[in-house]
């Protein structure tokens, strides 16, 4: 997979739209039967009005029409008095039914919309780790917010409005045709004008409103690595090339809007002609007919006002059309989630590579009873010709085979590239190897779930991440049971004695408006939580290479605190760290090279050898 995320195609957005129709179909149905019954309503008024008409020429000569019913003067004004309180109250019953038909679209509309959000949300945390970190940030982050916005926004409004006019206008439309079928004939030319006004403009307008969205996330890409980068952009002087690419990002994203903003144009001018000629065609085909008495003037009358009725509904159609391309575009974008694999954390059972026995024995096996995940039975890790590519790619480890003893000081070394951090992720349990296992205590690690995982293995690394919340929301994520006493000594136990000083205590806040926490007191809240979630296994990469000497010599006496009684494997960017390693691990290509202790290492005169005398210089030897 490229590094953007994908987008869903016309048949998944209209699956998933299918599927949101489903999920609230009570209501969905509830509102087209309001809507229906609103624009029958709707009818009466201008049948009504046409039977006024016939009732006036009558009184002043022969005619008919609908509700004419002859007599004298006052019979006739009595007649339009009657009917035109029912246009009144037939009128206010549309009015009523529209109201309802409104507020039933509307909650489905939210309700989907606030579906859509939780799905968007549940499909982000389930990202695999590999596609999270490569996606760039701009893009899942205008996914989140802006598209999600604006599927949200326009769901509620534009769905029902969208239906309720489908609806009025085909009523409308079989109103026209029972009437006089040669008037009906004009106001499908009216609909059919309209429809091919918007094919147009809906072949060309998807591509166009998905590259507007598209130069959006591109332009608050550039703008979130931009402030993410600021200091490395001052350091460098790099604002002039930060600017040009923002000029760039703004200006593509000027001209695709521009390009939809064309197509919209061309699209409302077509359809302002496709309801005015019919309007005008109506009413000289009706003048015609009426001369040669085929049809009577409360007949035109009605069904010029029926074409009038479907101007309303199709100005709404039309904006609603505009607003649901742009939707739909945004919705792709939203529902393009769904076609990356989720975050998998097999169960024994199903691990590539197999290993997992009928009786549940052996490397792969271990499911227990009802087939859950059983638990490891010791510490013992076992590497058993691991592979693992990211995204499909090509292998990055290439046959892993690597016996971890319980206590043991394991350091991975090799050249930039050699796949050591891979190799600790799949120690970790945080991607499963592509084949082959990876298991502790003969169960597969990235098959435990998290609060087992926890308590197994833990890699720690240079990130260490800090939540806006209070010190013991930040502690307890690694244990929800721990008690006040348990999180204060796991502070006291990495040296930060800061946090004793804190006015609020355990509740104080950080980040924020609250205590401001530094690179050491971030290292120190992470080192804490290893001792709270307390695993017998670690995997250290570069978890103090960024901090300033000073802070690393602090946080390394921290960590020697945290690593007492534990196996640990550190990912050894530099070499003393390996020197003092009970054995080394020697890592090429995606394989192991070697594998022994420094002296044996040295000793033998292969590649670690050869690394030791380079960076260590010719005085080290035989050290
Ligand atoms: N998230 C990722 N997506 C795709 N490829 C990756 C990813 N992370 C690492 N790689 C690739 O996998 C290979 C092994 O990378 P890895 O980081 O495991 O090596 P390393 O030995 O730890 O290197 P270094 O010492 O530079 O950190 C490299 O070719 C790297 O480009």
């Amino acid at each position: 997979m490229s590094g953007a995320l994908p987008i869903a195609g016309r048949a998944e957005v209209r699956r998933a739209v299918l599927g949101e129709v489903r999920a609230d179909k009570t209501l969905f149905a509830g509102m087209m039967l309001l809507a229906v019954l609103a624009a029958a309503a709707g009818l009466v008024g201008p049948w009504l009005l046409g039977g006024i008409v016939d009732a006036v020429q009558r009184a002043a000569g022969p005619g008919g029409g609908p509700g004419g019913t002859g007599g004298g003067p006052a019979d006739v004004v009595a007649e339009v008095d009657r009917l035109a309180l029912l246009i009144v109250a037939f009128t206010v019953v549309q009015a009523v039914l529209l109201r309802y038909a409104a507020y039933a679209g509307a909650k489905f509309g939210e309700r989907t919309a606030a579906r859509i959000r939780e799905r968007f949300l549940d499909r982000t945390l389930a990202l695999p780790p590999a596609v999270a970190e490569r996606v760039p940030a701009g893009d899942l982050v205008a996914r989140g917010t802006t598209d999600i916005a604006t599927v949200a926004t326009t769901l509620p409004g534009v769905v029902p409005d969208t239906a309720i006019a489908l609806v009025q206008m085909a009523v409308v439309v079989v109103a026209i045709v029972a009437l006089d079928p040669v008037l009906g004939a004009l106001g499908l030319a009216c609909l059919a004008g309209f429809g091919l006004a918007t094919r147009w403009y809906l072949g060309r307008a998807r591509p166009a409103y998905l590259a507007a969205r598209a130069a959006n996330s591109a332009l608050a890409d550039v703008l979130v690595t931009s402030a993410e980068g600021a200091r490395t952009v001052d350091a460098l002087a790099l604002a002039g090339r930060r600017t040009e690419a923002v000029e760039a990002a703004v200006a593509e994203t000027r001209r695709t809007s521009l390009a939809t903003l064309r197509l919209r144009t061309v699209l409302f001018s077509a359809v302002e002609a496709a309801y005015v000629l019919p309007l005008s065609g109506i009413l000289v085909a009706g003048a015609v007919l009426h001369e040669r008495g085929s049809v009577s003037l409360g007949t035109v009358v009605a069904a010029t006002m029926y074409i009038r009725q479907l101007v309303g509904p199709a100005d709404v159609l039309l904006w609603s059309v505009e607003l649901l391309q742009n939707a739909s575009a945004a919705f792709a974008r939203v529902e393009g989630l769904t076609s990356v694999p989720p975050a998998k954390r097999p169960e024994p059972a199903d691990r590539p590579g197999g290993g997992a026995r009928p009786d549940g024995a052996g490397p792969g096996g271990g499911a227990g009873p009802g087939g859950s995940p059983a638990e490891p039975s010791g510490d013992r890790i076992v590497v058993d010709q691991a592979f693992f590519a990211y995204d499909f790619g090509t292998d990055v480890l290439r046959g892993v085979d690597l016996v971890i003893r319980p206590g043991e000081r394991l350091a991975v070394v090799g050249p930039s590239g050699a796949g050591k951090s891979t190799l600790g992720r799949l120690l970790a349990g945080i991607d499963p190897p592509r084949s082959g296992t990876v298991t502790v205590g003969g169960v597969p690690v990235a098959g435990l779930a998290p609060d087992r995982l926890r308590r197994q293995v833990l890699l720690v690394t240079q990130e260490q991440h800090v939540f806006q919340d209070s010190l013991r929301a930040n502690l307890s994520l690694a244990a929800p049971a721990a008690t006040d006493a348990q999180l204060h000594a796991a502070l006291e136990a990495v040296g930060a004695d800061w946090a004793a000083r804190l006015p609020g205590g355990l509740d104080t806040g950080l980040g924020g408006p609250g205590h401001r926490v530094d690179g050491a007191q971030a290292q120190q809240i992470s080192l804490a939580r290893v001792i709270l979630a307390d695993p017998h296994t670690l995997v250290l990469d570069e978890a103090t290479a960024l901090l300033d000497p000073t802070a690393a010599r602090a946080a390394e006496r921290a960590l020697a605190a945290v690593l007492h009684g534990r196996t640990v494997i550190a990912i050894a960017h530099r070499l003393h760290t390996a020197h003092d390693a009970d054995r080394i691990a020697v890592m090429d290509h995606g394989r192991i090279t070697e594998l022994g202790t420094h002296d044996a290492l040295v000793a033998a005169g292969g590649g670690y050898a050869r690394l030791w005398h380079a960076w260590h210089g010719d005085s080290a030897r035989g050290s």
